[in-house]
């Protein structure tokens, strides 16, 4: 494929950032590449297992001279980090992300965007439970959707330079707006979070509550439950529930307004499932699991998708 950029700057080396690098070295897709962390020890570990090709604890000199700009930092930082490297950033530049949700990333790097400077915001539908710059690898967006969400007036040289980094590394780009792609991932990927992070708190809240029934009885259980007896549809639970929190704060308090709408949404769906529990009825219960059941199978099926890399351990 070739130089797609002359020189790329990635904020953040985490999973995601690191993963990008990589995956840009593989493909040869950039003259240059720095990276922006704060701490000491990633940038030594960046530049150690060379995925970068310079390292730098300031966003703002890092920047200098980047014809893409890549943040890739938990939600949270977006401001700070569209504050700090505006006056540093070459005019024609564009400006890219990462990040999970779209909406409020675009109004916290447009806030700071000086003229001239392009943004084409975006997000791969593809990670793991992991974070930090060893947790990343080249192939981790082979084959899986990016979603680009240009505002109206984004410049179109841009987008197709951004589109062509993507399919370059190998992924498939889908654009749409950002208030609806902040309404797909609310529940496809923040519901299914935020459910798994509930149901592994509550088992563990339950088993705290048995231990102290139990103090005093004969059968003290004394090793954890949640781990000895968890089966592999709560094991698949545990994953997602280990994903990073810092990033997942920031997703919720992100998408706060799609996100609760979904979770209503889930909920009356829930309460309805309850009910048929109650009531013994058995033919809508399995009606559900039937339908659900032929949606897994085509979730599988997806050609662009390897069967389980990401749906189990
Ligand atoms: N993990 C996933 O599965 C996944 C998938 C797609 C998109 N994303 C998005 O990618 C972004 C990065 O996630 P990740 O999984 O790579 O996280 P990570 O924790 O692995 O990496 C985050 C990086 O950002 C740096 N960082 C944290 N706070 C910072 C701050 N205030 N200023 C500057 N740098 C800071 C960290 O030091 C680290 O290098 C997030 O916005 C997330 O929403 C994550
Ligand atoms: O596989 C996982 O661990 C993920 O949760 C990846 C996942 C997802 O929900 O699919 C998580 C957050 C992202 O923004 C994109 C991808």
């Amino acid at each position: 494929m070739g130089v797609l950029f002359d020189r790329v700057c990635l904020i953040g080396l985490g999973l995601i950032g690191s993963s990008m690098a990589r995956a840009m070295k593989r493909g040869g897709l950039a003259g240059h590449i720095v990276g922006a962390a704060r701490s000491a020890d990633t940038r030594e570990k960046s530049l150690e297992l060379g995925f970068v090709d310079s390292v730098s604890d300031n966003m703002a000199e890092a920047v200098e001279g980047a014809d893409l700009i890549v943040i890739c930092t938990p939600l949270g930082a977006y401001k700070a980090v569209a504050k700090a490297i505006a006056p540093a950033l070459k005019k024609g530049a564009i400006i890219t992300d990462v990040g999970s949700c779209k909406s409020q990333v675009i109004a916290d790097i447009n806030a700071h965007r000086p003229d001239g400077v392009h943004l084409i915001a975006g997000h791969p539908i593809a990670g793991t439970e992991n974070s930090g710059p060893e947790a990343g690898f080249a192939e981790l967006f082979d084959g899986r959707y990016v979603i680009l969400t240009p505002e109206a007036k984004a410049d179109k040289g841009a987008l197709k330079k951004v589109e062509a980094l993507w399919k370059a590394i190998g992924s498939q780009v889908e654009v749409m707006s950002p208030e609806h792609h902040d309404r797909v991932l609310a529940i496809t990927s923040h519901l299914p979070h935020l459910i798994a992070y509930t149901i592994v708190g509550t088992a563990s809240d339950l088993e705290n509550q048995l231990h102290r029934e139990n103090a005093d009885a004969d059968d003290l259980v004394k090793t954890n439950e949640v781990i000895r007896y968890s089966g592999s549809g709560f094991r698949d639970f545990t994953r997602i529930a280990g994903s990073d929190p810092t990033m997942w704060r920031d997703v919720f308090l992100t998408n706060r307004e799609a996100t609760l709408e979904m979770l209503g949404r889930f909920q009356e769906d829930l309460v309805a499932l309850q009910r048929a529990i109650r009531w013994g009825e058995g033919e809508k219960l399995h009606d559900w699991f039937t339908r659900t059941r032929e949606i897994r199978r085509s979730v599988v099926n997806q050609p662009s998708r390897s069967p389980d890399a990401d749906l189990t351990e």
